[in-house]
């Protein structure tokens, strides 16, 4: 079974670069086409996401064992970085296990000349051992080799957040996320759901930062009957801030204007219990239906589901129609590579631009629409300030009719209020361990 683990995880990397896949949906789709024991979907889990998140790290540890390595057949490059990784990083598993492995995989795939080459690329490895970040002499190339992410960004992020701010997130990225739930506070509460899954086997424990929140400490939340029942959600805490920042009352009418697949609206939902409106936008037909299910499942009748883009909002909607609007705006997801860490290799400078015009065209769309007195919150899941900051500034300089919400941190929990300055949110990953998260409040004036 062991090989096959290798070779699921080859074929694991091959589609995420193929395909542009979600390293997350490819491997849920395989464990679940494959079935692997628990130990071997872990080992599995660890191998793929390994490699990924450390692939500019293991390209260069391959570089001296390999003269051009950009002339290898893909899935032969992919077995070596795959195979260095297991040496390099997983202590439990012996150097001359992982060799014999990737060279029965590479018999199997390729012929025998390719085994060979594979054997004498890692054995060397193996022998003269992997090189040394010393002479790196430059410190933004040293961390971006060191941690795997592009120079690019880690200059970006040196520039906005400070060198040390910076090797922070880099470093952050390469750890392990939470699995986080959020309670269904419509339907039940934190000790009920705790109980629930305690009789299920599976041990969860109440976040010390979100109150929503709860932590999985052992067993997987989204494969439980509690999740079945509509008890709860899987949500990073860091997302659920964004329903705090709305504070829905109820009664209200609110937009949700980038809703799918429907986690935020639907805890606007659970904290409106279940009255007033929630309309969920979003221009993707195939994405809004998971909303609706969402919502059935949670036992939420509040939320109504349409598909439009959401910057032709003003044709579908009178002006002043909402009390609060949301726009949790498609971003580069850059707060999110711990969960998604191949999207740090897919993103360029150019997208982050392209999705900040974006987002400020949703913005300009959603304004008109939202009550006097009433308020907009913008929300994304990247830490780029191209994004995020600029954005918010840029939308404030166009509409004297909005001003900052600066009531923001009172209805932020209070681990969280640190965080905030002013009326903006700007989470990294290493603050509460969980993904990085931006929001910004703007009030309609009267
Ligand atoms: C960050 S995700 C939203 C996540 C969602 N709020 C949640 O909590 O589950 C951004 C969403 O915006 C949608 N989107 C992208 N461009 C859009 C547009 N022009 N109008 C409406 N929705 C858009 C995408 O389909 C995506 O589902």
């Amino acid at each position: 079974m062991a090989a096959n683990v290798r070779e699921m995880a080859l074929d694991l990397l091959l589609k995420v670069e193929r395909e542009k896949g979600y390293s997350n949906l490819v491997l849920n789709r395989m464990i679940e086409k494959y079935k692997p024991s628990p130990p071997d979907a872990a080992l599995l889990t660890e191998i793929a996401y390994g490699t990924i998140q450390r692939k500019l790290t293991l390209e260069y540890f391959l570089a001296p064992f390999v003269k051009k390595p950009d002339k290898l057949d893909h899935w032969v490059k992919l077995l070596l970085l795959l195979s260095l990784y297991q040496m390099k990083y997983l202590t439990k598993v012996p150097d001359h296990a992982v060799i014999y492995e990737a060279v029965a995989i590479a018999k199997k795939r390729g012929h025998r000349g390719i085994a060979a080459f594979v054997n004498g690329v890692l054995r060397s490895a193996q022998r003269k051992g992997l090189p040394s970040f010393d002479p790196i002499a430059d410190p933004l190339e040293k961390l971006s080799v060191e941690t795997s992410h592009p120079l690019w960004l880690v200059r970006d992020w040196a520039e906005q957040f400070g060198l040390e701010t910076a090797v922070a997130i880099c470093r952050e990225n390469l750890e392990a996320p939470r699995q986080t739930a959020r309670i269904n506070g419509y339907l039940t509460d934190a000790e009920a759901v705790l109980k629930r899954l305690e009789e299920e086997g599976i041990k969860a424990e109440k976040s010390d930062a979100v109150p929503d929140a709860l932590r999985s400490v052992k067993g997987n939340l989204a494969k439980t009957g509690a999740y079945e029942e509509g008890l709860l959600t899987i949500q990073d805490e860091s997302s659920m801030l964004a329903g705090y920042a709305v504070d829905p009352k109820e009664g209200e009418t609110i937009l949700d204007a980038c809703a799918a697949p429907g986690g935020k609206a639907t805890h606007l939902g659970e904290r409106m219990n279940n009255t007033g409106t929630i309309i969920a936008l979003d221009v993707h037909k195939h994405k809004t239906r998971l909303i609706a299910e969402h919502a059935k499942r949670l036992g939420l009748t509040n939320i109504s589901v349409r598909n439009a883009d959401a910057r032709e909002a003003g044709k579908l909607f009178a002006e002043e129609t909402f009390d609060k609007v949301l726009v949790d705006a498609p971003c580069s997801g850059l707060g999110v590579l711990k969960r998604k860490p191949e999207i740090k290799y897919m993103r360029s400078p150019e997208d982050v631009k392209k999705l900040a015009e974006i987002q400020l065209e949703i913005l300009d769309a959603a304004a008109p629409l939202v009550k006097k007195g009433g308020s907009l919150v913008y929300s994304t899941c990247t830490i780029h300030r191209r994004e995020n900051q600029e954005v918010a500034r840029a939308f404030l300089a166009k509409h004297p009719e909005f001003a900052e919400d600066r009531s923001l941190r009172s209805r932020m929990p209070a681990k969280v209020r640190p965080f905030v300055a002013g009326f903006e949110m700007e989470l990294l990953p290493q603050h509460l361990k969980s993904d990085g998260f931006y929001i910004a409040c703007f009030k309609k004036k009267v």
